[in-house]
């Protein structure tokens, strides 16, 4: 069954006017649909535009061209409705150190005009694991906890969709793998989200589709699968029981990244040559190979050579 859109953009484009500087152009016509309940990536490299566009959707900065409709609803005639269909979870972290979950919880439900017979403050506290911490002080919490503490203040209004800016930007590995475990519940209740990421692992890990901005424009948008079979440099290392004789102009597109004793490490294009003619390569004069690994290259390969393009 076809997914409905819950994010549509049509040619967004948004300049900011500085008489000293000039005009700069952070959004360049921008098109996208994001589905209803998908996890969808936006990466770029410093400077993409990925929070112009995140600060367009939060009504804080405001388009200067294009459509923006969010659930429904239209960015220019239903403002209001737009910021209620989404829920930011920021990249810095700007809690009151001397209020608690709970408490910073209420005032945001506050914020949101949520009467309070229609809060569901224990039920957030609990779907963040900080239900024990209800009542302390924020500045006690540790790092991943103040983390979770943002996504529950991100989730007050029940909104459809929430967007995670860098949600693991300077955090180490553990703390990762928990907010990636918590966004995936959160997905898996139902929430679509999107997530802005300088990550590439976590984008691979996390992501159905993704979208690769650079200066104001999209480079790509695809399935995380799609992205990844568009590599077509492969690498292989042979370990061998003795040092073998091998040179880049053996087959096409062979090239010899190392060459130690018994082992060599070597890349070709996967069009231009296929495995059993590079093992037949290898195997010349009688070699025995003893192991080989591939490596086929991740997300970062495309990443960055389409950002070179
Ligand atoms: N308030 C502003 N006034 C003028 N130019 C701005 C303003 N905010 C952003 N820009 C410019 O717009 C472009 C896009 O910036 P933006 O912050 O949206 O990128 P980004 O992808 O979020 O980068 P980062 O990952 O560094 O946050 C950049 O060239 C930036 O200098």
């Amino acid at each position: 069954m076809e997914q409905k859109n819950i994010l549509s953009v049509k040619n967004l484009k948004k300049i900011y006017s500085n008489k000293q500087a000039g005009d700069n152009l952070a959004l360049n016509d921008l098109n996208l649909d994001v589905k209803e309940g998908e996890i969808f990536g936006l990466l770029g490299p410093n400077g993409a535009g990925k929070t112009t566009f995140i600060n367009i959707l939060a009504g804080t900065v405001v388009k200067t061209a294009g459509r923006v409709s969010v659930w429904g609803f239209d960015l220019d005639k239903n403002p209001r409705q737009v910021r209620a269909s989404v829920g930011i979870v920021p990249q810095e972290v700007n809690l009151d150190p001397f209020f608690s979950p709970r408490k910073l919880l209420e005032l945001q439900a506050g914020l949101y005009g949520i009467k309070e017979k229609d809060r569901i403050t224990d039920t957030i506290l609990k779907l963040v694991s900080l239900e024990k911490q209800a009542n302390s002080y924020a500045r006690s919490l540790s790092g991943g906890m103040k983390r979770r503490l943002l996504m529950a203040k991100a989730l007050v209004h029940q909104p459809p969709i929430v967007i995670l800016d860098e949600p693991t930007a300077g955090v180490d590995v553990e703390l990762r793998q928990n907010l990636w475990k918590n966004v995936k519940l959160l997905n898996e209740l139902g929430v679509t989200i999107i997530l802005t990421t300088h990550y590439l692992e976590e984008a691979e890990e996390m992501c159905g589709r993704i979208a690769i901005l650079n200066k104001g424009n999209i480079v790509a948008l695809d399935s995380t699968k799609n992205l990844l079979d568009r590599i077509q440099t492969k690498k292989v290392t042979f370990k061998t029981d003795i040092k073998i004789n091998i040179n880049d102009d053996d087959l096409e597109s062979l090239k010899i990244v190392s060459h130690l004793d018994n082992e060599v490490c070597v890349s070709y294009e996967k069009n231009k040559i296929n495995i059993e003619e590079l093992i037949n390569l290898i195997k010349k004069n009688n070699v025995k190979i003893i192991d080989i690994s591939t490596d086929d290259g991740d997300l970062e390969d495309v990443f960055l050579r389409l950002i070179k393009n």
